[in-house]
């Protein structure tokens, strides 16, 4: 294969990168990434081809993407538990919206490489104390102390190692039974099963366990439910980190991005002669873009015919990230003029980034009622335009935090320093996940 056919993977290094770390040594950062380069990838190759074509079928209105996980992983966070309490509300998420709605749902999760932020400040100030901002646990420390937020090469290696790790429970949660849909009420233990979505959902595993029963007896092989894809992703932000982990694939002879299944582009960084845009182009991922209230139908077509010049479908996902209040008018230009060029897009809904605000506490939140009500108005909008509703892409955790406000629980502004965990922004926990999940499921039905 020419240079060429593959692109030149290291043309970004000539253009502005945004949001990359200051790091002190040059020679560290070089000595790091040969490492990283000489590490087995974490995905196949085929494996991104797969996801591709699940999310060709989204495109075509056939499938429904449930992309999640935490703001910012952790390395702390890269144990048994906390892993499978994510995919638990994951799995709960996707039974409710499989079979409520009837869709088959891809699960992405924003997991196993999700460990580097964009800020809106590179520094913070803490009592008249200014420190670098804290860049997500592959650059630097969450500690509020200048050792803690010097930005450490060697922790690219950790993200790797961490990311192999996470990456190895899922498969083995997805693959070795524990995803099995026999087991739908073993994932409503705990905290959960009390709150009135938990309730819900037994409700609804009851009767997934009826059909389950009836299709046995019609002779259905219950192997078929023994395991679940699942596909990792996380914002393609680091671009040496992604750039020392992209391989040639031999089968194939082109370049993928082997840190995850999917990468995304943030809304800080889509500039389209800017390094993030310009990488991404030449690996052959199924990649996203995520989409803020500013952007114009013009930017979105541009990004199109650099991203996906080809229009290969499920290659290439807008994620918007609009803002209830902003959703309802910013979305239908953009989808229109897509729609008019006829490039294959599938449209996800991030309903957290553009609903951000301080409680007088202090604790960066988001109300679940406004979640819901952007949720709603990206429906609203497919309904009408008669487009597909592909997908949402949240923040979540297992845990039964107290980050965002709202839900059956009523959490208030003043509950949140209760459990308030998260390294960066704040998380759906399980309750808030599921009441989500079930007015998905209801929105789908209705649009469908
Ligand atoms: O997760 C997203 C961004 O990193 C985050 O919203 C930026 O947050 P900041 O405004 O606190 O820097
Ligand atoms: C930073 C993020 O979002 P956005 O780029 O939409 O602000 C994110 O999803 O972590």
């Amino acid at each position: 294969m020419t240079t060429s056919a593959i692109g030149d993977l290291d043309a970004w290094r000539s253009l502005p990168a945004l949001q990359q770390p200051e790091w002190d040594d040059p020679d560290e950062v070089r000595a790091v990434t040969a490492e990283l380069a000489a590490q087995p990838p974490l995905v196949f190759a085929g494996e991104c081809d797969q996801l591709k074509d699940r999310l060709a079928d989204v495109v075509r209105g056939d499938a429904f993407v449930l992309q999640g996980g935490d703001c910012a992983e952790t390395f702390d966070g890269s144990n048994a538990d906390a892993v499978k309490n994510k995919l638990k509300t994951l799995l709960q998420m996707a039974v409710v919206l499989t079979y409520a709605a009837s869709v088959p749902v891809v699960k992405i999760g924003r997991m196993a490489g999700q460990f580097a932020k964009p800020r809106s400040k590179p520094v913070e100030v803490r009592g008249g104390v200014e420190l670098p901002a804290y860049r997500g646990d592959a650059v630097n420390g969450f500690g509020f102390d200048a050792e803690s937020r010097r930005s450490d090469p060697k922790r690219l290696l950790k993200a790797y190692h961490c990311s192999a790790v996470t990456l190895n429970l899922c498969r083995a949660f997805t693959k070795g039974g524990y995803a099995d849909l026999r087991q739908v009420h073993a994932w409503n233990q705990d905290f959960v099963a009390h709150s009135p979505a938990g309730r819900r959902y037994e409700q609804l595993a009851g009767e997934i366990d009826r059909a389950l029963t009836f299709m046995k007896a019609c002779g259905a092989n219950p192997d078929e439910f023994h395991g679940v894809e699942f596909y990792s992703s996380h914002e393609a932000l680091l671009l040496e980190y992604e750039r020392a982990l992209t391989r040639i694939d031999h089968l194939s002879g082109l370049p993928y991005d082997v840190s995850a299944h999917f990468l995304w582009i943030g809304e800080r960084t889509r500039q389209l002669d800017g390094a993030h845009v310009e990488f991404l182009r030449h690996i052959r991922n199924p990649i996203g873009v995520k989409l803020g209230p500013t952007t114009t139908p013009d930017d979105a077509l541009a990004l199109i015919d650099r991203l996906n010049p080809d229009g290969e479908e499920g290659r290439l996902s807008f994620i918007t990230r609009m803002g209830a209040g902003r959703i309802r008018d910013a979305l239908p230009p953009l989808i229109e003029k897509v729609r008019q060029s006829g490039a294959p897009v599938a449209w996800i809904c991030d309903p957290m980034h553009g609903n951000t605000f301080e409680a007088p506490s202090g604790h960066k939140t988001r109300r679940l009622d406004d979640v819901l009500d952007e949720v709603a108005g990206f429906f609203e909008v497919h309904r009408a335009l008669g487009t597909h509703p592909g997908g949402i892409h949240i923040e979540f955790t297992g845990d039964d935090v107290t980050e965002c406000v709202g839900g059956a629980h009523g959490l208030a502004e003043t509950d949140l320093h209760q459990r308030y965990e998260t390294a960066c922004d704040p998380r759906l926990n399980r309750g808030q996940s599921l009441d989500l999940a079930f007015m998905v499921a209801e929105l789908y039905r209705k649009s469908a």
